[in-house]
């Protein structure tokens, strides 16, 4: 059976060899066991781990009859929703959909469009001003249920939608998908209620792109999620705990990825060749951001879409300071076929493509930055997706949160906590004179 595959030849010989990743066999086999026996720090968040294997078929029924209710009702669905609550359905539809969706439409499907992952004001009236001539529903995402930035955007986008077709019609269009009983949403959605779907305890929001988080929005977007499922139970097997070290893909990862950061290379770069995997690297720097940059330790993920930002960043990558490593992500086939056509004149100079695919000059390129990036002392980490399909992402996600919660406990942070969030969010109620924020308010007015 062909699954996605983890490379890491060439990002060995430079900053580490083959020794240095194999030298961390035995703590990644502990950090194994304290994930598998929930031994290890944060370990009241590790129902991520057998999600894919235990996700029963009369949940993934009620998702989908869920999905369908709004999908008979409305021609745009807006998902509400920030950080784990929004970027991986984000990824997935973004990965799976047309380029161009937006504006071909897709056939029966709704349009999926999502709000409150931004406090932008002109985004929200833009929304607004377009979903007066739509007919349209909401799922509201929030694990906690208390977050700023989606509560103001269902505010706005529920009283529209009440006045558009009235309060009753409105609680057939929301889903609310949160907690089982704490947060304001949970509270609202009973009070209106909401369809709701629970968001399990031990799930934190950057793993819960497989439970109704994610596969909700991604029904209603038409993809399959039992595919995805299926997938991500794939790779739960192939990265268990039975499984050898160097048989181990997530162990892998998570070994090359900290002996490269011992050894001063201090930033990963996850790269794509292929525009639709934008926001999948969105989703995967907050699950690898937000798990392991703590304590003063970690990582730092950042991303590039190639060759697009060979064009900006590449001479950065090619020649800048040498504390970056990088981690390709590159699909072995595309869904079509385009060629490159002859010209007679050949102006252009690029007769000597003709006939050619488009895809083979991306390999190419691929394979020369590949080349380059190495020459120029940027390690390279390769994970091969034979195509872009539910079931290569179902895998892709369940690889890379089995290699971060290793990869936290290799680092000897606790990977399933963010305490540093909430920083900026004292400071923003207390700007806006929150109350109970009063003492707050006043020590942050005295140093303005
Ligand atoms: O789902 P919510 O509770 O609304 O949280 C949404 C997001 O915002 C928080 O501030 C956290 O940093 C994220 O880990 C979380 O995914």
């Amino acid at each position: 059976m062909e699954t996605i595959r983890v490379n890491i030849g060439k990002a060995l010989g430079g900053a580490v060899n083959e020794k240095d990743v194999f030298a961390y066999a035995k703590a990644v086999e502990e950090s194994m066991v304290k994930l598998h026996e929930g031994t290890g720090k944060g370990n009241d968040f590790l129902g991520w781990l057998h999600l894919p294997s235990s996700i029963t078929e009369g949940h993934l029924s009620e998702i989908e009859t869920a999905a369908k209710q709004l999908r008979d009702r409305c021609d745009v669905v807006v998902v509400i929703g920030i950080g784990g609550s929004y970027l991986g359905a984000k990824a997935v539809i973004e990965a799976l959909s047309d380029s161009f969706v937006q504006l071909k439409g897709s056939g029966s499907n709704p349009m999926v469009l999502f709000a409150g992952q931004n406090i932008g004001e002109d985004y929200l009236y833009e929304l607004l001003d377009l979903l007066k001539n739509k007919s349209f529903g909401l799922i509201n995402i929030s694990k906690s249920g208390t977050t700023t930035e989606p509560a103001i955007a269902f505010r706005l986008l529920k009283k529209e939608l009440e006045s558009q077709v009235g309060e009753g019609e409105a609680k057939k269009r929301i889903i609310a998908v949160t907690d089982a009983s704490r947060g304001a949403l949970r509270k609202l959605s009973d009070i209106e209620g909401y369809k709701t779907f629970i968001i399990p305890d031990n799930v934190g929001g950057r793993f819960s792109v497989l439970t109704p988080v994610g596969l909700l929005p991604i029904a209603v977007a038409g993809f399959d999620i039992r595919k995805l499922v299926a997938g991500a139970e794939i790779m739960e097997a192939e990265c268990g705990i039975d499984i050898p070290f160097d048989k181990n893909p997530a162990a892998v990862y998570a070994a090359t990825r900290n002996a490269l950061y011992r050894a001063g290379k201090k930033i990963e770069i996850l790269v794509n060749f292929n525009p639709k995997l934008h926001y999948f690297a969105e989703w995967w720097k907050q699950l690898y951001g937000e798990s392991e940059g703590k304590d003063h330790k970690g990582i730092f993920p950042t991303s590039v879409d190639f060759t697009t930002d060979l064009h900006s960043m590449g001479q950065w990558i090619q020649d800048g300071e040498r504390t970056i490593f990088e981690t390709v992500l590159s699909v072995e086939k595309m869904k079509h076929n385009v060629s490159i056509p002859k010209d007679e004149e050949d102006l252009d100079g690029l007769n000597y493509l003709a006939g050619r695919r488009v895809d083979e000059v991306n390999k190419m390129a691929e394979l020369g930055t590949q080349i380059a990036h190495v020459d120029g002392g940027v390690p390279n980490l390769k994970i091969s997706i034979p195509e872009i399909s539910e079931k290569y992402l179902g895998e892709l996600i369940y690889f890379f949160e089995k290699a971060c919660g290793i990869s936290g406990y290799l680092l000897e942070v606790n990977p399933f906590d963010q305490p540093g969030v909430e920083a900026y969010k004292k400071n923003m109620f207390a700007l806006l004179e929150k109350p109970g924020y009063e003492d707050a308010t006043k020590a942050i007015k005295a140093r303005l």
